[in-house]
């Protein structure tokens, strides 16, 4: 019978100099060499006896049930003691950013799905560790799936605070409207895309619903525009205004009212207030009536603040409010910027360093 060497059984002595050579070598390596040796190899150096050899194969066929999952540690739910650093409330604790498609109602009584960016937060009392963090989007979802509107938006709210049994929560949802617009003179049309954000408060047993949109337009200098004019009319001298693209952030309280405030109505009264919007289908005529409307509607910073103010400011299913434009000006290295608010929600003496830099829009 044919033996092949490897069948051949080391001698015991040739077992007992290899553990010896394994353990002269384990006496000088470092941790991270002994970490890094196979866990039934290691298992033979001293002390390691009992450690248990563990399978390094994922079990595919396991299932969790739910008397094992009674045997996970759940450390968010654990006593007091667990709390590390100062004993204090938290405002806000929750996910930012996930995403799941969403349907909306459309004005005109179509619908959209949407990609929508959701942050759900909930209130944390002092002496509580930590929130079940998947109840956050586990009650979001069980709603996901009805038809937007805010009511179903505060059922997830409702669960939020149930099931998170938290005293204030907020969602905030983002995303991006779509809304055809029509040429300036060619009869064309074109899809304008609108950064639209929804936020659902309840906060100390008071309800509310903010809306937030980003209007992009041109603003043309009035100063710069006299003194086009001036070296045309003084010394026939051609001269340009100038102008540029410009974002105003309209923050509003949508107070329930019969009369629902859809986004294009925002999206009307941003356009009544500011007519010269960034253009979508744009032909040599559109673009002949864009420069006479802008030479029509010439706005400082502070124009455009109160002209969006002077829009929402009449309106029963608006509370209060605030404008933040910025003009990212052609003519400085630096942008203008102004700041309106109505009422007590918006005011704020501090504002978020970044703030303004988020007023720039991309092409
Ligand atoms: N509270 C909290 N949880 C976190 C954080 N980061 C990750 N998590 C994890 O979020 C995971 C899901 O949390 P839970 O919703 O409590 O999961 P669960 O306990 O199985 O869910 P329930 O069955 O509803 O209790 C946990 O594994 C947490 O470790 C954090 O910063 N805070």
């Amino acid at each position: 019978m044919n033996i092949h060497p490897s069948d051949l059984k080391p001698e015991t002595q040739e077992a007992r100099d290899a553990l010896d050579t394994l353990r002269d070598w384990a006496a000088k390596a470092s941790d991270e060499e002994i970490n890094a040796l196979d866990p039934a190899v290691a298992r033979l150096l001293p002390g390691q006896a009992d450690y248990p050899v563990m399978s390094h194969v994922y079990p595919t066929g396991f299932v969790s049930d739910e008397a094992y999952r009674a045997t996970l540690p759940d450390l968010q739910n654990g006593p007091a003691s667990l709390i590390r650093g100062a004993r204090a409330q938290i405002q806000h604790v929750g996910i930012s950013n996930f995403r799941l498609p969403i349907r909306f109602h459309t004005r005109d009584g179509g619908e959209l799905t949407l990609e929508t960016s959701v942050t759900g937060s909930v209130s944390l009392e002092a002496d509580k560790k930590g929130i079940n963090m998947s109840r956050i989007m586990r009650s979001f979802y069980a709603h996901s799936e009805k038809c937007f509107s805010f009511s179903v938006i505060e059922a997830a709210l409702e669960d939020y605070m149930s099931d998170l049994e938290s005293l204030d929560a907020r969602i905030m949802m983002r995303f991006s409207y779509p809304v055809k617009i029509l040429s300036l003179r060619s009869g064309l049309q074109g899809y304008q895309y609108y950064d639209i954000a929804l936020e659902l408060v309840d906060e100390g047993g008071v309800r509310n619903r903010y809306i937030h949109l980003d209007y992009v337009y041109s603003s043309t200098c009035p100063c710069s525009l006299e003194l086009s004019e001036h070296a045309r009319r003084t010394r026939n001298q051609l001269a340009t205004p100038h102008s540029q693209r410009s974002v105003a952030r309209i923050a509003v309280q949508s107070v329930p009212n019969e009369d629902c405030l859809w986004f294009e109505d925002l999206i009307d009264k941003a356009r009544a207030a500011v007519p010269t919007e960034t253009q979508v289908m744009v032909k040599r005529e559109d673009e002949q009536a864009f420069a006479e409307l802008n030479a029509a509607n010439p706005i400082f910073v502070e124009d455009a603040a109160r002209l969006f103010c002077e829009q929402l400011q009449d309106d029963p299913r608006i509370g209060d409010f605030r404008v933040a434009a910025s003009h990212q000006e052609s003519l400085h290295s630096h942008d203008a910027v102004s700041v309106l608010t109505q009422g007590d929600t918006f005011r704020a003496s501090s504002l978020d360093p970044h703030f303004f830099a988020t007023l720039h829009h991309a092409g």
